[in-house]
């Protein structure tokens, strides 16, 4: 159902999954012209996405968005936006076209068309999805006690953007739905450390909103994982 790389150190997995992640980009713009990539927030991804950014590849023909945002300004500390600006869209990368994930409305259910028009611009299928965990076993903006979640992990469901209210966490949220994640071409799940491989593990008992895509055999995620 799910394909593990595993690692010994956190450098190592960052630097792998940079290269894999390009060398994705690489084939997609040479097949289609153009490629596009969705990228979670959260602690996790930085250094990987310090890495990628120095990988030398047609950035210009990268589209780049965000799995989830914070419905925060893009100056709040806790934006999205703001670590991928000040991580990923450097060096190389900064010739990547990016939409975020933020509008003006104080609501996200107000903004979510006008988001999801920005999108309108973007190659999809998306030619990669990054996503990470969290330790209740969320993944996107998909939280255990948001009262939309299942409208959110709808297979049918035809929105590609959904608002959420995450109870459990601070900030409404504005998130990819189950749908759009698994029509990418590639799935990737980055996690690092024990915890968070035992709440994987734990998924499918306990229901978390991962399971959506580490128990579905449609389109396999590939756990990429260090210590
Ligand atoms: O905006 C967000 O919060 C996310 O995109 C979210 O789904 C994240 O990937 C997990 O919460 C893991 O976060 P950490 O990497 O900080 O553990």
């Amino acid at each position: 159902m799910s394909n593990w790389q595993r690692f010994a150190s956190r450098p190592e997995l960052d630097a792998a999954l940079a290269t894999h992640i390009a060398n994705t980009l690489k084939s997609d713009i040479e097949t289609r012209g153009r490629a596009s990539l969705a990228v979670s927030g959260g602690s996790t991804p930085k250094a990987m996405f310090a890495a990628l950014a120095q990988i030398e590849l047609a950035w210009e023909q990268v589209f780049i968005t965000l799995v989830d945002e914070r419905w925060v300004a893009p100056e709040h500390d806790d934006s999205n936006e703001r670590l991928v600006r000040e991580n990923l869209l450097q060096g190389p990368a900064a010739k990547a076209r990016f939409a975020g994930l933020k509008a003006s409305p104080a609501d996200a259910n107000e903004g979510l068309a006008e988001v999801t028009a920005r999108l309108g611009k973007f190659p999809l299928p998306f030619s990669c999805v990054v996503l990470g965990m969290g330790g209740d076993g969320h993944t996107a903006s998909w939280f255990p006690q948001a009262n939309n979640l299942a409208e959110l992990l709808d297979p049918a469901g035809t929105a590609i953007l959904g608002s959420c209210d995450p109870v459990t966490a601070p900030h409404q949220r504005i998130t990819l739905t189950l749908p759009v994640v698994l029509a990418a071409n590639e799935i990737v799940l980055h996690i690092t450390g024990d915890e968070k491989a035992t709440v994987l593990a734990e998924a499918a008992e306990q229901h978390y909103p991962i399971a959506a895509v580490s128990e579905q055999s449609t389109n396999p995620v590939s756990i990429w994982w260090a210590p």
